[in-house]
């Protein structure tokens, strides 16, 4: 029987109060984050994490003091094994996980791989729309890591797949059906933003952000009125809008409800559990905005799972396997993500 590897990627988080300034610190030393030489980039992602440490201890406090994003990770790695085990009795396939800045790192799930000692590996970002930020830099972090047996399929990018849609479109109807189908509700894809400079580069995010969003309000024509905006920003580049913070004054000044989705992270974090779930609802509470309502991420959302199984599937059976539904090819312009899935 064939053994099969599935490599999943993720950005990884502080497991504790002081892992937060090592982890800012390996995140902005990464030159997909700040593309400046090493000489000022060593010295500036000490400052920038040194000065954050504080500030973001607080905020991770919130959450008990560490990311949910390992766990949370761990329990669709579960589900990927459990559905893959029913959908491809043929292979013995195991699913790892490897952190970009913080553990599990590449270089221990490297080792963990190639000790499974695999025919095929899939290798397969947790990030559906393609970012030079995200999916390219873990992508090469593994490449540098393993050096083990079995032959790599790599995964790009699924920001249409079936499931993918499926799963926040159920997502948001459950979160508005919930709170009693209020009327006059705007519906706000939240991702995490981009220096603008970045799209500029050929980076294609945004556009696979603006496709994913459209390809879901599409199966949720509850709610007609749906907006794309983004969320996170740091440092002082100007980033890809409108940011969330500024379409919460707008939901205010026009007297709206809102209902956010989290796009582009699929399972929770600091980001959905903190800044949306805090910040952000206490700015809507300050500007009138009522009801604001937030739908859960992708989870182990038995449509997300789907997803994963036929993307992994699709991937092992490249040569002259149909793609699965929805699968997206990224236009000629974005040359930083060329197909859907690529062989190395
Ligand atoms: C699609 C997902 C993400 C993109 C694109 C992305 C780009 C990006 N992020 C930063 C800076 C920070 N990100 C932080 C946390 C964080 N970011 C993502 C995802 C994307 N980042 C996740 C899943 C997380 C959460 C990790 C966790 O602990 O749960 C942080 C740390 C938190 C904080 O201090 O605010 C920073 C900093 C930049 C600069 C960037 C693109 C240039
Ligand atoms: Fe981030
Ligand atoms: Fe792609």
């Amino acid at each position: 029987m064939s053994r099969v590897a599935v490599v999943l990627f993720n950005l990884g988080g502080p497991d504790g109060p002081d892992a937060v300034r090592p982890f800012l610190y390996n995140l902005f030393k990464d030159p997909a984050i700040i593309s400046v030489p090493a000489i000022l980039r060593y010295p500036l992602a000490a400052l920038i994490s040194s000065r954050r440490e504080t500030s973001a201890q607080a905020n991770y406090n919130i959450m008990g003091g560490a990311s949910p994003l390992l766990p949370e990770t761990q329990k669709q790695a579960a589900a990927l094994d459990a559905a893959l085990a029913v959908a491809r009795p043929d292979l013995t396939v195991k699913s790892f996980i490897a952190m970009r800045y913080w553990k599990p790192f590449a270089d221990q799930t490297a080792q963990e791989v190639a000790a499974f000692a695999p025919d095929e590996i899939v290798l397969l970002p947790l990030y559906p729309q393609y970012s030079t930020t995200t999916t390219a830099s873990s992508l090469q972090d593994w490449a540098k890591a393993y050096k083990g047996p079995g032959r790599a399929r790599t995964v790009c990018c699924y920001p249409t797949a079936k499931g993918v849609v499926e799963g926040h479109a159920t997502a948001i109807r459950d979160t508005w059906v919930k709170a009693g189908k209020p009327a006059n509700v705007r519906l706000l894809f939240s991702a995490h933003g981009l220096p603008e400079k970045v799209i500029a580069g050929g980076d294609p995010y945004q556009a696979q952000i603006e496709a994913t969003a459209a390809a879901v309000a599409a199966q949720v024509p509850e709610l007609t009125d749906w907006r794309v905006c983004y969320q996170s920003r740091v440092g002082p580049l100007k980033w890809i809008g409108p940011s969330t913070v500024d379409e919460i004054h707008v939901a205010g000044e026009q007297g709206v409800g809102l209902l956010i989705t989290p796009i582009a992270f699929v399972s929770e974090h600091i980001e959905t559990l903190v800044e949306l779930d805090h910040e952000y609802a206490e700015l809507a509470v300050q500007q009138g905005v009522a009801p604001y309502l937030r739908a859960p991420a992708l989870g182990v959302e038995q449509a997300f799972i789907t997803a994963l199984v036929d993307t992994v599937d699709h991937a092992l059976a490249r040569a002259g396997g149909a793609a699965p539904e929805g699968a997206w090819l990224c236009p000629a312009r974005y040359g930083k993500c060329g197909r859907s899935v690529k062989g190395t």
